[in-house]
C-alpha cells in the first residue's frame, strides 16, 4: 500500500527539561510524529519547510533506500537542501521490517528537536509474542543553539560544546532551574507542565514489546527500567537472538526492541532511567515513570532511582555489543571473504590551527553540489578526485597523544566496484587529551553491514580476522566502535547510490569524522529535479 504523511517543520518555543528555547517540531511535535507503514508499503512525507530563515533535509534512517538513493535525505551527499517556504516530497519503499528512525541531516540541526520513529509492521509472524508495542526515544539536550555550538566548534582556539545540560526520554527532561539562579521564571520553570516526566503506563502481568531509540547529539547511554529485566529481541530492524538485561547500553543512532513483563509489585511505580556512560558524566539521569495502572501516574517510585554502571566501565559494554547475535531463525550468513578491506583509523587533529576528527588523517567536509548529482552529471571540478586510504601507518600507536601533523581536510570519496564485499575495521585510539578515547557511533547511509567483531587495542590482520563471526552475525546500521577498541564489519556493494558513513555524534561530523562511499553510481537511474538547485546543479532539470 502506499502511506501519506505531511511533516511542517518549524521552529517553537518549548520547555522539554524546563528550560525555555527554540526547538523544530514537526507538526507541532518533538519527537515528531511516529511513521507507521507495512512492510513493502512505499511511504510519501511532503515536508514543508516553516523554519523561515534555515534550509532543511530530512533522514530516514536505517532505510536502504533501494532504487531512490535520491531520496536518503543527506544534504550535500543525496539532495540539495531544501529551502525555507518550500515543500519537498520523499517517496521511499520500506522493505523490510521493524524499528527505524527519520531525523534532520543539515549541519547539526537534528539536536535541534527534529527527529522521531518509523514503526514498519511485518508480514511473516515474528519470533516473540507481545501484548502491547510501545516506543520510547532517548535524547540528550543542550540549552545552547545549534548556531551557538557550531561557532564553538570552529574557532580557533577550539571550543567544546561540553556536556548535555539534561537526558530525555521521550522528549521529556528535568534541569534544575535552581541551579541557575540568574534564569527568571519566564526561562526556567520547573513546574511547567510541558517538563513533567514522561509516563509509561502498563498494566500488570501483561507482556509489553518497547522499541527504545537513541538519538542523543553526543551521549552514549545506559537505559534502564528499575526492578525490570529486559529481552533484547530486534536490533536496527534485526531479530536479535535473544539475551537478558537488566541496563541496556544504546548509541547514538541505535534501536532495539526489548520484551518486559509486568509482573513486579503492581501496588507502585518504578522508574525508567538513562544515564551517560563512557564519558565522565556530569549530566543527571533521565527519569521517567513506568506506571503500573491504576497508580497515579505522576506518583513517585518509593525507591531511588538504581544507579548506573561505572562511566567507564568499557567491558561491561563492549560485553554487551559482543552479545548481540542474529536470531538463529533468521541467519543471513556474510559472504566468506572479501574484495577490499578498508581501515579506518579514527583520530582527532588539528588542521591549521583547527580541531577536526579524521579517517586515516583526512577531515571530511561536504561540498556545495551533492555528490549523487554532481558524480551523475560528471562534475569533477565540484569534490576531490584523490580518494582517502584505505589504511594508516601500521606504527602508528594508537594508545598515545600523536601530533598527526600530515592531516588534510577533503571532501574525497571512497569508489566501490559495483557488487563487491567490502569489510570496514574502525580502529579507536588516543584523541589529542592524554589516555582519552572515545566511543563513537558510526551509522552507515543505504546498507545494512554483518558486524564480524569486537575488539581490543589494535586490529590484527592475521589473529583478528581468525575470530570473525561468519556463522550468526548481527546485521545492523549503526554500531559503536569502543575506546581503544575496534569494530569490524562487512558489506555488499549492491545498492547503486552515494551513500555516507559517519560517526552518528553530532559535533563529530560537523567535525569531519564521515566518509562517502559511492557505488553502482552509472546504474542509478534519472535524478528527480526536486533534489536540485544549490551548486553546480542550478538550472539542471
Ligand atoms: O570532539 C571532542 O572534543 C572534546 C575534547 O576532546 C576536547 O579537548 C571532546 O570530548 C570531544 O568529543
Amino acid at each position: 500500500g502506499v502511506r501519506h504523511y505531511k511533516c511542517e517543520v518549524k521552529y517553537d518555543y518549548r520547555s522539554p527539561d524546563c528550560y525555555k528555547k527554540l526547538v523544530i517540531t514537526i507538526n507541532g511535535q518533538t519527537p515528531g510524529p511516529t511513521i507507521e507503514a507495512q512492510e513493502g508499503d512505499t511511504v510519501i512525507v511532503e515536508v514543508n519547510n516553516d523554519l523561515l530563515t534555515e534550509n532543511l533535509a530530512i533522514h530516514w534512517h536505517g532505510i536502504r533506500q533501494i532504487g531512490t538513493p535520491w531520496f536518503d535525505g543527506t544534504e550535500g551527499v543525496s539532495q540539495c537542501p531544501i529551502l525555507p517556504g518550500d515543500t519537498f516530497v520523499y517517496q521511499f519503499v520500506v522493505d523490510r521490517p521493524g524499528t527505524y528512525l527519520y531525523h534532520a541531516h543539515y549541519g547539526m540541526q537534528r539536536e535541534a528537536g527534529l527527529y522521531g520513529m518509523i514503526r514498519v509492521a511485518p508480514n511473516e509472524p515474528e519470533p516473540f509474542t507481545y501484548d502491547f508495542d510501545r516506543s520510547i526515544i532517548l535524547n540528550d539536550w543542550y540549552h545552547q543553539s545549534t548556531y551557538e555550538q557550531a561557532a564553538l566548534l570552529s574557532s580557533i582556539p577550539f571550543q567544546w560544546v561540553g556536556e548535555p545540560q539534561s537526558l530525555l526520554i521521550h522528549g521529556k527532561g528535568r534541569f534544575n532551574c535552581s541551579l541557575t539562579p540568574s534564569l527568571k521564571a519566564d526561562v526556567c520553570n520547573s513546574s511547567n507542565p510541558q517538563c513533567s516526566p514522561f509516563v509509561q503506563t502498563v498494566i500488570t502481568g501483561k507482556t509489553y514489546r518497547l522499541r527504545v531509540a537513541s538519538l542523543t547529539a553526543l551521549s552514549a547511554l545506559s537505559f534502564q527500567i528499575e526492578g525490570h529485566n529486559m529481552t533484547v529481541v530486534e536490533a536496527d530492524g534485526h531479530y536479535v537472538d535473544p539475551f537478558v538485561v537488566q541496563n541496556l547500553y544504546i548509541y547514538s543512532g541505535e534501536t532495539y526492541s526489548v520484551i518486559v513483563k509486568t509482573d513486579k509489585d503492581p501496588s507502585r511505580n518504578y522508574w525508567i532511567t538513562s544515564n551517560v556512560v563512557s564519558r565522565n558524566r556530569t549530566t543527571p539521569p533521565g527519569l521517567a515513570i513506568f506506571n503500573y495502572y491504576p497508580n497515579h501516574p505522576m506518583r513517585s517510585p518509593p525507591t531511588p532511582p538504581p544507579s548506573p554502571p561505572a562511566w567507564d566501565n568499557v567491558d561491561s559494554r563492549l560485553a554487551q555489543s559482543l552479545k548481540i547475535k542474529a536470531h538463529q531463525s533468521y541467519i543471513n550468513k556474510p559472504p566468506t571473504t572479501s574484495d577490499r578491506v578498508i581501515v579506518m583509523l579514527n583520530t582527532q587533529n588539528s588542521i591549521d590551527g583547527y580541531r577536526h576528527w579524521s579517517v586515516n588523517n583526512v577531515s571530511f567536509f561536504l561540498p556545495h553540489t551533492p555528490y549523487l548529482i554532481a558524480l551523475k552529471e560528471n562534475f569533477t571540478d565540484e569534490f576531490s578526485q584523490t580518494s582517502p586510504p584505505d589504511s594508516y601507518d601500521s606504527n602508528y600507536d594508537i594508545f598515545s597523544v600523536a601530533n598527526n601533523t600530515n592531516a588534510t581536510s577533503s571532501n574525497g570519496i571512497y569508489r566501490l566496484q559495483f557488487n563487491i564485499t567490502v569489510d570496514v575495521i574502525l580502529q579507536n585510539a588516543n584523541t589529542m587529551n592524554k589516555n582519552n578515547s572515545e566511543t563513537h557511533p558510526w551509522h552507515l547511509h543505504g546498507h545494512d553491514f554483518w558486524v564480524l567483531g569486537y575488539g581490543k587495542g589494535k586490529f590484527d590482520v592475521n589473529n583478528d580476522t581468525k575470530n570473525y563471526n561468519l556463522v550468526n552475525p548481527i546485521r545492523k546500521n549503526t554500531v559503536p566502535v569502543h575506546p581503544f577498541g575496534w569494530t569490524a564489519l562487512r558489506f555488499r556493494s549492491d545498492n547503486p547510490g552515494v551513500w555516507a558513513f559517519h560517526c552518528h555524534i553530532e559535533s563529530h561530523f560537523y567535525m569531519g569524522m564521515g566518509v562517502i562511499f559511492e557505488e553502482g553510481i552509472d546504474r542509478v537511474g534519472k535524478l528527480p529535479s526536486s533534489i536540485m538547485g544549490c551548486g553546480k546543479s542550478k538550472g539542471i532539470n
